[in-house]
């Protein structure tokens, strides 16, 4: 019934996930995605390099940039450690609501704070409203014409340091050129290209993984 797509995704994790379960959360998204309609999560496939890239890094404090329903966000919080934090910022309310909820089914919500807004205004608030001194991984998978804003943000802010490392979404499909030549082309990042597919597609997109070299 839900009107939005968002709230019809909320209801496909009501009714086929398991309360606390994490991964029958995101499954149940990856069903409804692959088989209902399409959604614009990072996915299955690309969420396994997510996965390992996460594993690797074992952030204290991680950051996302669109939270959208909150499909990364769970499968990101559901690989922290204990005591480690996930901020994910998301500026419509309305897809903050149903994240919350998604969030919440999941039970991942005590490494996950959801902070509604624009990324532009809420990235030089982070030190002093959260006590960071520093990101050690970012997730980038808002609007693709902010993610070169947002990275100088970051380095502006004195919010990455030597290693933290950047992970972007989309980089081929719908694609983000600008942000590929930055991260490519900077002294300041090492970057590696991981191949993959467009959630619930055979079209190719792929994720890029950027080190801060300080
Ligand atoms: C203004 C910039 N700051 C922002 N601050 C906070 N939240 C923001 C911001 N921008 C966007 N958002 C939110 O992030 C989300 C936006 C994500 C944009 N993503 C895409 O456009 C996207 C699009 C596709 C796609 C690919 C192929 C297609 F044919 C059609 C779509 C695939 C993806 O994986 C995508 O991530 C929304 O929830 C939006 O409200
Ligand atoms: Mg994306």
């Amino acid at each position: 019934t839900g009107s939005t797509q968002p709230q019809r995704m909320l209801e496909a994790v009501q009714k086929n996930a398991t309360k606390g379960d994490p991964e029958s959360v995101f499954s149940a998204i990856d069903y409804y995605g692959r088989h209902k309609e399409w959604a614009m999560n990072v996915g299955d496939e690309k969420g396994l390099i997510l996965d390992s890239v996460l594993t690797e890094v074992n952030p204290s404090i991680a950051l996302e940039l669109g939270t959208y329903c909150g499909y990364s966000t769970v499968r990101i919080a559901r690989l922290l450690s204990p005591g480690s934090k996930l901020i994910t910022v998301e500026f419509n309310p309305a897809f903050a609501a149903v994240a919350r909820q998604i969030i919440a089914y999941a039970g991942v919500q005590d490494k996950v704070t959801l902070v509604e807004g624009p990324s532009g205004d809420l990235i030089p608030k982070m030190k002093e409203r959260f006590g960071i001194k520093s990101f050690d991984f970012v997730f980038l998978d808002h609007w693709k014409d902010r993610y070169v804003p947002d990275t100088k943000l970051l380095e502006d802010c004195g919010l990455l340091r030597k290693g933290t490392v950047l992970l972007a979404d989309n980089v081929i499909c719908p694609g983000a050129p600008e942000y590929l030549k930055y991260v490519r082309n900077s002294p300041r990042y090492e970057s590696r290209y991981f191949k993959s597919n467009l959630e619930y597609s055979k079209v190719e997109d792929g994720l890029e993984k950027s080190v801060f070299l300080g």
